[in-house]
């Protein structure tokens, strides 16, 4: 997928009473979230096709402070090729790879010039993982990766904007990003481990939809506390909401700690359910993952083979 496949987000104007409005029934939203996985036993076939979707839809991460440009050339081969070739045979695959590539902005020129445009690489612009550098700088740093070649961007918001209920100040701020963003699609990172109450979950995505993300995106991976299933319910159901306000799909990217095919499925299970099909796709839904396609390989090839390999041989970069 290029970036011209993708539909931009305009936003809308900001209305404070609007945000206001939100309100979330939390001990339902945790009640209906914990009958997920529980309720979820897919047939084989099925399960491999669901997990073959899953790789579909993966941004393959490396975003360490050892990066080095050959680990991004090593996640980049395995990003085009992420699955054995007897493997994907065997369940009836002819080709498959991952949805895109995600790294920290210095490692944008290694990814691109490995992927030749073949997939998209999303930088982590803007001071990640805090977004605490100052705010033209922030700016700067996306139009670097942009320059760069990055057609897809993962902006960081500030947390306290969101603990400070400073809507308007989030709402600008975001939409300062989508312009220094230019072309590039946008995903906005909420952090919601760090955003205090699954009401403000719902207030930050409502507001940095308004303010025109393509997609919004639960965490950095770095907070103690990542993507959850509760937080992703009421995320979804915000997406809901602004497509009826707007008419405009934003996608989805849960984000941090999904690292299990079982865990995958689970979450596919809850977009198919609060969103149906359409986002089953990769300019609408991604994981933001960086050992998960190792787990999904090791089910893949029990799937066809019946036994499982060790861990280390579906390395990843
Ligand atoms: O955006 C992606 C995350 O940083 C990846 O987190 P993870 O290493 O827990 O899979």
């Amino acid at each position: 997928m290029t970036k011209t496949d993708l539909q931009r987000n305009a936003g809308l104007p900001f209305d404070p009473s609007l945000v206001a409005s939100i309100r979330v029934n939390t001990p339902a939203t945790l009640r209906r979230a914990a009958t997920l996985p529980a309720r979820r036993s897919l047939k084989r076939d099925w399960q491999a096709a669901w997990l073959a979707r899953a790789i579909s839809v993966i941004d393959l991460t490396t975003l360490a402070g050892d990066d080095t440009e050959g680990r991004v050339r090593r996640l980049c081969a395995k990003a085009l090729h992420p699955v054995r070739a007897d493997i994907l045979d065997a369940i009836g695959l002819p080709d498959l790879t991952v949805g895109a590539v995600c790294v920290y902005h210095e490692m944008v020129p290694a990814a691109v010039a490995a992927l030749q445009g073949r997939l998209p690489v999303a930088a982590v612009s803007t001071g990640f993982p805090a977004g605490l550098s100052p705010f033209h700088l922030r700016l700067k740093e996306i139009e670097a990766s942009v320059a760069a070649g990055a057609s897809e961007i993962d902006i960081v918001i500030s947390r306290r904007h969101v603990l400070t209920g400073n809507w308007q100040a989030l709402y600008d701020e975001m939409a300062q990003m989508r312009a220094a963003c230019g072309a590039a699609h946008v995903k906005a990172i909420l952090a919601t481990g760090e955003l205090g109450t699954l009401r403000n979950v719902a207030k930050a995505s409502m507001v940095c939809m308004l303010a025109g993300a393509d997609f919004i995106k639960t965490s950095t991976g770095k907070e103690s506390v990542n993507a959850t299933l509760p937080v992703s319910l009421i995320m979804m159901r915000a997406i809901r909401d602004y497509e009826r306000l707007s008419g405009f799909k934003v996608g989805y990217k849960p984000a941090g700690g999904v690292s299990k095919a079982k865990d995958a499925i689970s979450y596919l299970a809850l977009v198919k359910e609060e969103l149906g099909d359409r986002w089953l796709r990769p300019d609408l839904f991604r994981f933001g993952a960086s050992s998960l396609l190792g787990d999904i390989e090791r089910q893949l090839e029990h799937h066809v083979t019946g036994r499982y390999s060790v861990g280390h041989r579906h390395a990843v970069g």
